[in-house]
């Protein structure tokens, strides 16, 4: 899997080669990208934002330097196996279900805005090339699609075949497929007392069946009290 970062912020991205993502780096899984959309202006000030057409605050960034920099990076040609993903707070939700997808993307290039946004006439070309996804994060403001694009290559990643060390891990997870959608149940580890308070009997019984119990009882009360949303039963 190739990623590609687009952004003016390019440092941003050094933390990817940290830990279980750095590993998957080294080990060839995954070859990351990022790459400072100013490489692709060409006045003294290295410009990317302008005024907004029909007025408003700030500033919006210019199409040419995107449409330059895919050129370079993607070619012309369409390609709907190519996935751009654009974080923006207008996007449809970014979900288990899109990270579980785009796991099994070749590609991704994420477009990284800053300012007011990005002109949408870049967002009608890639639409026209390659397959576009505008995701948001979570409904909350950030100051540029950074942030987000590190947070959704987390989510992804993990899910690509060799990464984690233990992939049984994944199966019992919140939102995973195993848990049926739902919250993970608390966990525990030793001591079994500390502080005053223990762990629950039924971790330490041993029995495998009311330890299952337990832990479906467990997802299901947390479910309904968080996330009732969730829950397609009730
Ligand atoms: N979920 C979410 C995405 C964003 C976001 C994404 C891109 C830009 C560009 C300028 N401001 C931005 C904010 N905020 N919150």
């Amino acid at each position: 899997m190739r990623l590609d970062y687009l952004t003016i912020f390019p440092e941003f991205f050094d933390v990817l080669g940290i830990s279980l993502l750095g590993k998957a780096v080294d080990n060839g899984i995954v070859d990351i990208h990022a790459h400072d959309l100013r490489t692709w202006t060409h006045d003294r000030h290295r410009t990317v934002d302008d005024t907004p057409c029909g007025g408003g605050a700030g500033m919006v960034m210019k199409p040419d330097p995107w449409g330059e920099a895919f050129d370079d990076l993607l070619g012309a040609d369409p390609d709907p196996s190519v996935h751009v993903v654009i974080p923006t707070p207008s996007g449809t939700p970014f979900r288990q279900d899109d990270a579980a997808q785009l796991s099994h993307a070749d590609r991704i290039v994420f477009c990284c805005g800053r300012y007011e946004g990005i002109d949408h006439r870049v967002i009608d070309y890639a639409s026209e090339h390659w397959s576009v996804h505008e995701l948001s994060l979570g409904d909350y403001v950030l100051n540029g699609g950074e942030v987000a694009a590190l947070a959704m290559t987390e989510a992804i990643v993990r899910l690509v075949p060799g990464v984690l060390g233990n992939p049984e891990s994944l199966s019992e997870e919140s939102y995973s497929q195993d848990q049926e959608g739902l919250l993970e149940y608390p966990v525990y580890t030793r001591p079994a007392s500390w502080r005053g308070w223990d762990v629950p009997e039924v971790l330490m019984s041993g029995h495998h069946g009311h330890i299952a119990q337990w832990r479906r009882e467990q997802s299901r009360e947390l479910t309904r009290r968080r996330r009732p949303d969730l829950l397609t039963d009730e």
